[in-house]
């Protein structure tokens, strides 16, 4: 924990902060001069005239406005992808180990690949999934992203992440979620991180209603933690890289564009530590469906129907009766991206690994190994089992989830995968009920 860094909690709420004594102007947002010399500036992330529960805005004051830098060249976009129409999609189950460690000197920012996506940045709906994997912090660069949300998942190595709106940092087991175009530098306090970046093009992400669960459950908002100002008055040369329509740009800047010495509102960066997920589930029989462990969504525009349900699978106890307890076998209409953050996944005792990940798409049939379900089915489930020592995660989406070629032909694409089903027995026997 870096103590230096101070938070405010809550999700979306309307926050106010400043660095300096009474850098906020007082009951207005744009007054002819605002304190200390500052430029006021409004950051819009939904509609000005979006439903006010789903209003997202802040007013940035700083020392210069984001107007000021060079005109962006194209730039090389390495493995960032925002297009998922190069190679066919197969209807396999598809697992990847983990990436290794860059051999090269890497920022977060080079270190990015894409695995998968779907919709597209234009029509502000679908999503890219990527990995990353960096040995150096980001140094006279910042990154900021017009075309999505940025939700980080690190699984290897805290990220210390200075933005426009405050310094936050995460460690494996926590979130952060980085609203669209907030310009930001990634930094590295112990020399490397490795980690899953979920960009999404939808609507920004937001905590799911409880329905009959009541009042508090699941992720709670008090849980959410919002930097508060912070500032850096440097000059130098410097750039700025910025993800728009799918490809990376980059632009000469002449100081740091991480200047706001004071902001209010509520389109704001945020972190949250899974470990705090409040897990609800059976208590009698049934396994429940996944969406139990819904943490936060990007709705789409079909009520019910998410762009992106982020679900996570954390320690949690077991107790449902005469029931199946690990996840059934199934297929859905949607698809399901997962990574392994800490531990070991309860589907899937082997060859699902920290850092790694799986694809399973609209309706390709997947469930337990034949290892998981020979365990589950002779299991004692007249007493409580604990899960413990785990935190594994799912990317949920309505469009199929359509891998990249460089995922297809990686190394790390496990070829095999499909045995683990092929040892399930055939274990009917219409003489015996
Ligand atoms: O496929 C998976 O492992 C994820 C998953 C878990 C679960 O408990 C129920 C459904 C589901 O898709
Ligand atoms: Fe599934």
């Amino acid at each position: 924990m870096n103590d230096d860094l101070t938070y405010n909690s809550g999700f979306g709420n309307e926050f106010a902060t400043e660095a300096l004594p009474g850098a906020l102007p007082v009951g207005r947002n744009s007054p002819q001069r605002p304190p200390y010399g500052l430029y006021a500036e409004q950051l819009s992330g939904t509609a000005f005239t979006a439903p006010r529960a789903h209003n997202r805005r802040s007013w940035l004051y700083r020392i210069r406005p984001a107007v000021m830098h060079q005109p962006f060249q194209p730039m090389d976009n390495a493995q960032l992808l925002s297009r998922f129409d190069e190679v066919p999609t197969p209807p396999n189950q598809l697992r990847w180990d983990p990436l290794p460690m860059p051999d090269r000197p890497a920022d977060f920012l080079d270190g990015l690949v894409t695995m998968a996506g779907n919709g597209d940045p234009a029509a502000q709906s679908g999503c890219g999934l990527h990995l990353y994997a960096a040995n150096r912090s980001m140094d006279g660069r910042f990154f900021s992203n017009a075309d999505g949300e940025m939700l980080i998942v690190p699984q290897m190595g805290r990220l210390l992440l200075a933005t426009e709106l405050g310094r936050l940092e995460v460690e494996p087991q926590e979130i952060a979620v980085i609203p669209r175009g907030v310009r930001f530098r990634v930094e590295l306090p112990d020399g490397e991180a490795r980690g899953y970046v979920c960009e999404n093009y939808g609507a920004p992400l937001r905590l799911p209603d409880l329905g009959p669960i009541g009042s508090n459950g699941l992720a709670n908002p008090r849980d959410f933690l919002t930097p508060t100002a912070w500032y850096e008055d440097r000059e130098g040369d410097f750039t700025l890289v910025a993800k728009f329509m799918g490809n990376l740009w980059t632009a000469a800047i002449g100081h740091s564009p991480l200047d706001v010495v004071a902001w209010h509102g509520n389109c704001a960066p945020c972190k949250y530590d899974l470990r705090r997920f409040n897990a609800v589930g059976s208590i009698s029989f049934d396994h429940p469906d996944p969406s139990i462990f819904l943490v936060l969504h990007s709705p789409s525009d079909t009520p019910g129907v998410d762009n992106i349900d982020f679900l996570i699978f954390p320690p949690r106890w077991l107790t449902a009766e005469d029931t199946f307890r690990p996840p059934w076998f199934h297929r859905n209409i949607a698809s399901e991206f997962m990574g392994l953050i800490h531990g070991v996944y309860d589907a899937k005792e082997e060859g699902f690994l920290p850092g790694g990940a799986s694809l399973h798409n609209c309706m390709s049939g997947h469930g337990p190994d034949a290892e998981t379900f020979e365990k589950a089915s002779a299991s004692d489930t007249t007493r409580p089992h604990h899960i413990a020592d785990t935190m594994a995660f799912m990317v949920e989406t309505r469009a199929v989830i359509r891998p990249t070629r460089y995922a297809l032909e990686a190394a790390q694409l496990q070829h095999e995968y499909f045995r683990c089903w092929q040892g399930l027995k055939k274990r009917f026997d219409p003489e015996r009920r």
